[in-house]
């Protein structure tokens, strides 16, 4: 992973070399704290020693008991769906990869209808057992292969924490079960038995997304100016503390747009704690170009961009024409034509004094996600030493969980009773 800060320099809002300067040493106080929680396997540092601690041959032991399936379908949600949508989606397999990570009926029902019931493997992800849309979607599935006449006790994969209902499931039913790891929060999850099921069973080499992590965590060091993971972190931070409450996560690359989303939760959850955070707002290259750039570009200076690219990419040509005014890419290919755009793009937000940096990968490939994966997160747990928040919990998450339930019946919430008391000027249309 490289990450380039130059376009960040004496913008508005900016940064200045002397800002980074002094920030380093801040850094490198973080980085002591960072190591030490990693070396104590502490709760929520222990996720940036994940690239040594996870055990590829454990999981390949679970995911072997199922032969080559046709599909793999993901019951989970948040950090227990989005890693491994993130690299499943990023590489491509004969592994169909799907997931369930809402309720909404008709999606849920419209996949279950197509899917290959019989040679589709269940993966069945919760780190706590309890969470309503995971535990819902799966009954939902479970009845749905029982009518359709297939033992979904021969189709199922658990990971889940050490108790709870999925583990007491796997345990009645013998299912095959893999554990989440202890003391790592699930938004931190990519690189552990959470986010690896899936790439495994879809033929993918997670030893390799390992290697990646080990890249990245071989480059912490305690300065900004030699690991680029601090760089992003440390450049985000100080451009939130001078008004860019929103960092616009715009990847050149369809194959890592399932990565911002990643990367949406892993900052939100993280960093959105006592009136502070950065607001990660998902953006898609060239295509935001025709979007959302009018804003980033043109409206209030509240922002950074962070454009995401591999640096090596797949070719498709473009045929020559003689469409009037487009002679010019004739002969050029796709790839070119999307780099361009990505350093125009670059260009014309430094033009408008809009901060931006330059996150760049090798490729779209099992070692260079890992890395980018573990980067994102070692900067976002050095942001959140900046910021002086509590990086590994989601307090603030839990209010809804119980207006919800309380809503269901499932308990005597005054949540759900605060929900009665809804204020209404509603206008109706006809
Ligand atoms: O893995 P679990 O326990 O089902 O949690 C799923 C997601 O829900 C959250 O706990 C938030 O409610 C996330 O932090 C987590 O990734």
């Amino acid at each position: 992973m490289h990450v380039d800060l130059g376009n960040a320099l004496d913008t508005t809002p900016g940064l200045t070399a002397e800002t980074l300067e002094r920030l380093d040493d801040r850094v490198a106080d973080a980085h002591d704290r960072i190591a030490a929680g990693m070396a104590d396997d502490e709760f929520g540092y222990a996720a940036l020693t994940l690239p040594e601690t996870a055990d590829p041959d454990a999981i390949r032991e679970a995911t072997d008991r199922f032969d080559r399936p046709e599909a793999v379908l993901t019951v989970g949600i948040g950090g227990s769906a989005l890693g491994a949508a993130t690299l499943a989606n990023a590489l491509e397999s004969d592994v169909d990869a799907y997931f369930l990570d809402n309720v909404d009926p008709d999606a849920v029902r419209s996949l279950l209808d197509d899917l290959p019931l019989a040679e589709t493997v269940v993966n069945v992800v919760s780190k706590s057992g309890t969470t309503a849309e995971t535990l819902a979607n799966f009954l939902v599935v479970r009845e749905t292969m029982e009518r359709a006449g297939v033992d979904w006790t021969e189709r199922t994969l658990v990971t889940t924490g050490e108790a709870g209902n999925l583990r007491a499931l796997a345990d009645a039913h013998d299912l095959p079960a893999l554990d989440v790891p202890d003391g790592v929060p699930g938004r931190f999850s990519a690189l552990s038995t959470v986010g690896l099921a899936v790439p495994a069973l879809q033929g993918h080499d997670i030893e390799a997304v390992l290697a990646g992590g080990r890249d990245g965590m071989a480059d912490l060091s305690g300065s900004l100016f030699e690991t680029p993971a601090y760089a992003y972190g440390a450049a985000t931070y100080a451009l939130a503390e001078r008004g860019a409450l929103t960092n616009a996560v715009m990847p050149y690359a369809e194959s890592l747009e399932t990565f911002a989303e990643w990367f949406a939760q892993l900052w939100a959850e993280s960093l959105g704690k006592d009136g502070l955070g950065q607001t990660p707002a998902r953006a898609l290259g060239a295509t935001d170009q025709h979007s959302q750039l009018q804003l980033y570009r043109a409206g209030p200076p509240d922002k950074l961009v962070s454009l995401i690219r591999p640096t090596e990419r797949a070719e498709t040509a473009i045929p020559e024409t003689d469409l009037d005014g487009l002679a010019y890419l004739g002969g050029s290919s796709l790839g070119d034509l999307l780099d361009a755009e990505f350093e125009a793009t670059e260009a014309s937000l430094a033009a408008a004094d809009v901060p931006n940096l330059r996150v760049e990968i090798d490729r779209v490939d099992e070692r260079s996600l890992g890395e980018l994966l573990y980067g994102m997160e070692a900067a976002c747990v050095l942001y959140g030493e900046l910021a002086s928040v509590s990086t590994f919990t989601q307090p603030a998450v839990e209010w809804g969980k119980k207006a919800a339930r309380g809503l269901l019946g499932g308990g005597d919430f005054p949540e759900a009773d605060a929900v009665a008391d809804k204020r209404e000027l509603r206008i109706d249309g006809s």
